[in-house]
């Protein structure tokens, strides 16, 4: 593709593989980006917005913003850290999505149990800069200098096998179930920062003739994203008993209350967070509604 397709458009990155790739397809498909990717090709035309989408590997994609080579991009908020770029991109929105920890580990059977056990030993990382900024402190506090302080060395991946390699004693690596912890006979014993994926743009934008489509699509992404927080929690009750029921369910704003044909009941809908949309159906039961239904949220702007 040639530089005068995409001049004019705004940039977007996307990460193009890893943990990320799938939920930022699922979200630009929600806030109605469309494009088609040619043979896999890494800058993509937006059909339907002077757009164009670059695939990056996520780790990259905070530099590529922070430096104003592409306008806006999602990626993790740890690898914002650890590209040093926290004051040249702002967050503009969390995405619910890419939710993990960064943790110092050790093996589960040893002699280190703390991470001052651990000072002044070998640490192995992908997360160099994050790791070495931490240690350095702890080296710090415990007065330990020179040759002594702790030592970090970087891999690209498979950071957990490194303890079983007999080439480090922890790790620094991602943790979100604890599966791959678990299974390399690792434990966590503190955790540096905890992490999700997020929308972010360059604080110093360089065309600012594209900010107000930024803020179009910011508003389109929050929009798909609090879509998927909230459900639509429907149910009849007695209006002797509706103020109970509005207690569990005040709405984000107020619930929309409505009279049924049959006197003295009323049917109420209202906004509930999803994550706790079972424990309201149990306790809306307890005070007496009935029929209460739950409806899913396309897309919504709330
Ligand atoms: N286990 C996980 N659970 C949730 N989010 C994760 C997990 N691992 C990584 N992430 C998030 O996804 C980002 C990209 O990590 P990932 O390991 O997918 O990157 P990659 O190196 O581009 O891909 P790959 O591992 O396939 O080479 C991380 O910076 C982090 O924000
Ligand atoms: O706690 P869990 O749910 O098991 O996830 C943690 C794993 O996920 C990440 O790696 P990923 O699987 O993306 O592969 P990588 O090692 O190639 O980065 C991370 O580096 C851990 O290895």
């Amino acid at each position: 593709m040639n530089t005068e397709a995409i001049d004019g458009r705004m940039l977007f990155a996307i990460p193009k593989k890893g943990r990320l790739h799938e939920k930022c397809i699922e979200l630009l498909a929600g806030a109605d980006i469309q494009f088609r990717r040619h043979n896999r090709l890494d800058v993509c035309l937006v059909m339907n917005h002077p757009i164009a989408l670059v695939f990056l590997p996520a780790a990259d994609i905070p530099s590529f913003v922070g430096e104003g080579n592409v306008d806006i991009g999602i990626t993790g908020h740890d690898v914002i850290l650890e590209a040093k770029m926290e004051g040249r991109v702002t967050e503009m929105q969390r995405l619910g999505f890419g939710k993990c920890a960064l943790q110092v580990q050790v093996p589960e059977i040893g002699p280190i149990k703390s991470v001052e056990d651990l000072a002044g030993k070998r640490v192995v990382t992908s997360f160099e800069v994050l790791a070495g900024e931490y240690f350095d402190r702890l080296d710090d506090r415990l007065q330990i200098t020179g040759e002594n302080k702790t030592k970090i060395e970087y891999v690209g991946g498979s950071v957990e096998a490194a303890c079983a390699l007999g080439l480090a004693d922890g790790i620094v690596d991602l943790v979100e179930s604890g599966d791959t912890m678990r299974a390399a006979g690792l434990h966590a014993i503190a955790t540096l920062i905890q992490s999700e994926a997020v929308l972010i743009k360059s604080t110093v934008p360089k065309n600012p003739k594209i900010v107000p489509l930024i803020d179009l699509i910011a508003s389109r992404i929050a929009g798909v994203v609090a879509a998927g927080k909230f459900v639509i929690c429907s149910y009849n009750v007695s209006r002797d008993k509706l103020h109970a029921a509005l207690i569990i369910t005040p709405g984000r704003r107020a619930p929309t209350i409505s009279p049924l044909e049959e006197e003295n009941w009323v049917a109420v809908n209202s906004m509930v967070e999803k994550n706790k949309m079972a424990a309201i159906m149990d306790e809306l039961v307890k005070v007496g509604a009935e029929d209460i239904l739950i409806f899913k949220l396309d897309n919504c702007r709330v």
